[in-house]
């Protein structure tokens, strides 16, 4: 396969990641105002683990696993920056 047929599966898996980020989301900004309302904190360290944990058992690739956890690391940090902004509204 050419570079430009393998970019094109990445557009294709890229729109499916999009989708499942902004279904993410929109459940985070559900979660945020129930947070809110009941005065608890955003991060949640204990939760947090138990994404990671899960997501751990989930990879089946041994050599993606940083990777995929880092990125998980990021998504949950900026879901926090997300909420963070949304208080301030
Ligand atoms: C979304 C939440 O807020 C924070 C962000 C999390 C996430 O994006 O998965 C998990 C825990 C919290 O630190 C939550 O409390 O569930």
């Amino acid at each position: 396969m050419n570079l430009e047929e393998l970019r094109n599966q990445i557009d294709q898996v890229d729109q499916d990641i999009i989708q499942l980020l902004e279904k993410r989301m929109t459940i985070v900004q559900k979660i945020s105002e129930v947070k809110e309302a009941q005065g608890h904190n955003i991060l949640d360290s204990t939760r947090e683990q138990e994404v990671l944990n899960r997501a751990q058992q989930a990879i089946k690739t041994p050599a993606y696993q940083e990777t995929i956890l880092q990125t998980y690391q990021d998504i949950m940090k900026n879901s926090r920056e997300y909420q963070s902004k949304a208080r301030l509204k």
